[in-house]
């Protein structure tokens, strides 16, 4: 079957996982409006093309925080990839390392960190960390990825608890017994009294962080630290405020709140107040080149995809997360092209019709 575009993924990933699975990495909070609109809402956005720009050659290299990626698109951290594919984030990490470009592992990784980089040693990666009740395990963590070789932290603050995910209750969704968290191997896998979530004791995150613990992780690392799940201009200048370098736009896939915006629909927004004192990143619904391409005229540095990095992998493993992104970044060189941008510097809020928002 050829792969054309990443609904063809989608497609497969449907067809070919569990349905337990497959209703875990689609889920939405709730009624799904925010995860449906993360979609719908670039659709509503209309480009000003311009021509006659010798669009012969066209160059997609961008940089973040200081290191250059083959092309703005990067993998957002998502959990449990052994679920998609028997090699799990060993495979995400080496499609990544192939294509040159950023992929941020989850905390709640099916392969352990350690075994991500020596699998992809030459990978630039970012790692995601949630907060715990017990501070000790996320500063161990930490220091584990700052000795392995990992860029920037990229701090998640919009789960002090999991979004409630309709199917997920249905099914009584949770990583099999084969599977493990194996970042906490033998610290979450301990027998525990208390409820669940995922197969994950459910107490484990803490839901009291707050802007204090942004100062707490900045004295326990020398490594950037970028917040993921910013919606709002008055928490983009607290971030900036608070040293960090770097914002992920993000509603967590609409897994979080539901009735939240769009995220391609809070950026604008967020980089109107940040005025480029630090970089901006989203992710949410990116499907197209063209996506990834209103993204970075309305003020995106870089985006990441989630979804999508798994439909890939369920298909073909390594090969399936490099052909997403293939398809990704020759879609976006050609929206480029169509549009009349040689370069990303070209990019800009030019190319956005402002009277169809
Ligand atoms: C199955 C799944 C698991 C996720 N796991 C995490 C996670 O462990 N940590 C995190 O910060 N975000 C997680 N996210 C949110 C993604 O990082 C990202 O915000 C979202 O998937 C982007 O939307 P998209 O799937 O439409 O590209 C997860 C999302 C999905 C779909
Ligand atoms: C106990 C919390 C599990 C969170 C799992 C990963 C995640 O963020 C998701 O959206 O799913």
């Amino acid at each position: 079957m050829a792969m054309v575009c990443l609904t063809d993924f989608e497609e497969y990933a449907k067809e070919h996982l569990s349905k337990a699975t497959w209703d875990y990495y689609a889920a939405g909070a709730d009624e799904c409006c925010t995860r449906d609109d993360n979609l719908l809402a670039y659709k509503r956005i209309r480009l000003r093309p311009r021509i006659l720009r010798d669009v012969s050659v066209s160059d997609t290299r961008t940089t973040v925080q200081g290191t250059e990626i083959s092309f703005p698109v990067g993998i957002a951290p998502t959990a449990f990839h052994c679920l998609a594919w028997h090699e799990g984030e060993v495979a995400t990490a080496r499609a990544t390392e192939a294509l040159n470009t950023c992929y941020i592992t989850s905390t709640y990784s099916t392969c352990s960190v350690e075994e991500i980089v020596a699998a992809a040693p030459n990978g630039y990666r970012w790692f995601q960390l949630y907060v715990y009740r017990d501070r000790k395990l996320s500063e161990q963590i930490v220091h584990r990825v700052e000795a392995l070789g990992y860029k920037a932290l990229v701090l998640t603050v919009d789960v002090p608890y999991t979004g409630k995910r309709r199917n997920d209750i249905r099914n009584q969704f949770k990583l099999p017994p084969h599977l493990k968290v194996k970042n906490f191997d033998g610290v979450f896998q301990q027998e525990t009294a208390g409820p669940e979530e995922y197969g994950i004791p459910a107490n484990t995150l803490d839901p009291s962080i707050s802007w204090k613990d942004v100062y707490w992780l900045q004295s326990i690392t020398r490594l950037p630290v970028i917040i993921k799940g910013i919606l709002t201009k008055e928490d983009a200048e607290l971030a900036v405020e608070h040293g960090v370098q770097g914002i992920i736009v993000s509603n967590h896939g609409g897994r979080q709140l539901d009735g939240g915006p769009a995220s391609i629909d809070a950026l604008a927004e967020i980089v109107d107040t940040v005025q480029g004192r630090i970089e901006i990143y989203l992710d949410g619904g990116i499907r197209t080149g063209s996506d990834v391409l209103k993204a970075l005229a309305l003020g995106a540095k870089c985006v990441f995809i989630g979804r999508p990095a798994v439909w890939g992998l369920a298909y073909k493993g390594e090969e399936g997360v490099r052909e997403v992104l293939q398809i990704l970044n020759d879609e976006f060189r050609l929206s480029m092209a169509l549009s009349g941008c040689r370069n990303v510097a070209e990019i800009n809020r030019n190319l956005i019709q402002f009277s169809k928002l």
